[in-house]
């Protein structure tokens, strides 16, 4: 697959600049990078023989007195797809399975304890079709073909894999779901989660397929960590990370599918920020290339009818507790991303930034449960010199005198107050 018009990486453009500014540049937007780690020969050499990237890094956490450090190798896996999209279903599906493999090897011998792989990653990303055949095809049950590949790589390299699939749940009536399934790393099936945001933008086209999941926002107790899994559009969501960060999951990997005209300046910003807000590590995974279907779909705007998504970018990185971030894998080309991180980081950043103890949940979930009921009222004060029906000024300050005081009042509800500007009497007023 070619993608001749995109760029290689943000990092290859930052590093065009001075290489006296380049430190400054990367602090400022990347935090306290994690240093680079040397690749084992093993993975160096499968990365050349199959023609794939291979990065690790190293992010820094304290040693403390009391707790062992927690070190945990995590990797993730971008790829594009290897078949056309017009081949037989079997052949793409084995020919994704078979380049998935390659890099898992690498994965495997880096030496990583939890693997994620991109969203629905044994298909073409074809919900922009809005064709439910072949692409239906692609679904399989939790315990299917896919599942028990992975786990036979998860025993031999004692790894957990987050394999995210199209999901057919054949005891409820063959029903379809995005499904993240769990492997444990002795080939257990530990659990699933099932996505819990289902886009409906530009051409992701995904409720035609599956509902909302109904799995909650469980965390899995691995030997290597507490992981939770947020599927793909669930990252514009905050609170969907901080479900996962209340039920305490120390690791979130971001599986997701999404294209550069739609989301690349938000990608480098949202699992970053939940990273920082929940202070986990949070691992966010896109796939790359650009993916051609065989029969023409629109996007519902206007333009004309096309066979391509678009490009899927790549750029799959890892946030730590503290912000900082590994640079992104390329946007063109399959890679493995390894980083190497204390566990004990996470405590070690809400110890010093307290947000779990200054969050207000109580309060949070009041509003909550008030902004979902049907009679909601809103709470604005509204400032009596505005008419709310047009958000302008109904009785403008004849001087720059400012406002002094304005009684609170329900939208819609108590009597306008008296207004008083600063530096006049109550009632003193000349209108
Ligand atoms: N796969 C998916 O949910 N994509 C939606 C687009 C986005 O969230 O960037």
């Amino acid at each position: 697959m070619s993608t001749p018009n995109e760029i290689e990486s943000l990092e290859r453009l930052l590093k065009k600049l001075p290489e006296e500014d380049q430190a400054e540049a990367f602090r400022i937007l990347y935090g306290n990078l994690p240093e680079p780690i040397p690749l084992t020969e093993a993975a160096a050499s499968l990365a050349d023989e199959f023609d794939f990237d291979v990065a690790a890094y190293r992010f820094h956490a304290k040693a403390e007195q009391r707790r062992e450090p927690r070190v945990v190798r995590v990797g993730v896996i971008q790829t594009q797809i290897v078949e056309p999209t017009d081949a037989p279903v079997e052949t793409q599906y084995e020919a994704l399975r078979a380049r998935t493999e390659q890099l898992i090897h690498a994965a495997g011998a880096m030496g990583t304890n939890v693997l994620g792989l991109q969203e629905a990653w044994t298909m073409p990303f074809a919900f922009c079709t809005r064709e439910k055949e072949p692409w239906l095809e692609f679904a399989e049950p939790v315990d299917g073909p896919s599942t028990r590949f992975l786990a036979t790589l998860a025993r031999r390299y004692n790894m957990v894999i987050v394999s995210p699939i199209l999901e057919r749940d054949e005891r409820h009536g063959g029903t379809i779901h995005n499904t993240a399934v769990v492997i444990g790393n002795r080939g257990n099936i530990i659990g699933i989660h099932r996505k819990n945001h289902i886009p409906r933008v530009g051409d992701f086209n995904e409720s035609t397929y599956y509902m909302e999941g109904n799995t909650g926002h469980p965390v899995f107790a691995t030997e290597f960590g507490k992981v939770g899994v947020n599927i793909c559009y669930g990252r514009h969501h905050p609170l969907n990370w901080l479900m996962f960060g209340l039920n305490g999951a120390e690791i979130v990997f971001n599986p997701s599918a999404t294209v550069g005209a739609l989301s690349e300046p938000l990608w480098g910003i949202e699992a970053r920020c939940a990273a920082i807000a929940n202070n986990y590590f949070t691992a966010a995974i896109n796939r790359i290339g650009t993916e051609s279907f065989p029969n023409e779909f629109t996007s519902g705007d206007g333009k004309a009818a096309h066979h391509d998504f678009g490009h899927f970018y790549g750029s799959s990185y890892v946030t730590a507790p503290d912000g900082s971030r590994t640079p992104g894998l390329s946007r063109t080309r399959d890679g493995l991303l390894v980083s190497e991180i204390d566990l004990n980081h996470c405590r070690q950043v809400r110890d010093v930034w307290g947000f779990q103890m200054t969050q207000r949940l109580e309060e949070y979930g009041e509003l909550i449960s008030k902004a979902a009921a049907p009679d909601f009222e809103p709470q604005v004060i509204v400032d009596p010199g505005v008419d709310i029906s047009t958000g302008r000024g109904a009785t403008p300050p004849s001087s720059g005198r400012a406002l002094h005081h304005a009684s609170p009042r329900a939208l819609g509800s108590a009597p306008a107050q008296q207004i008083t500007y600063v530096g006049e009497e109550e009632g003193s007023r000349k209108e």
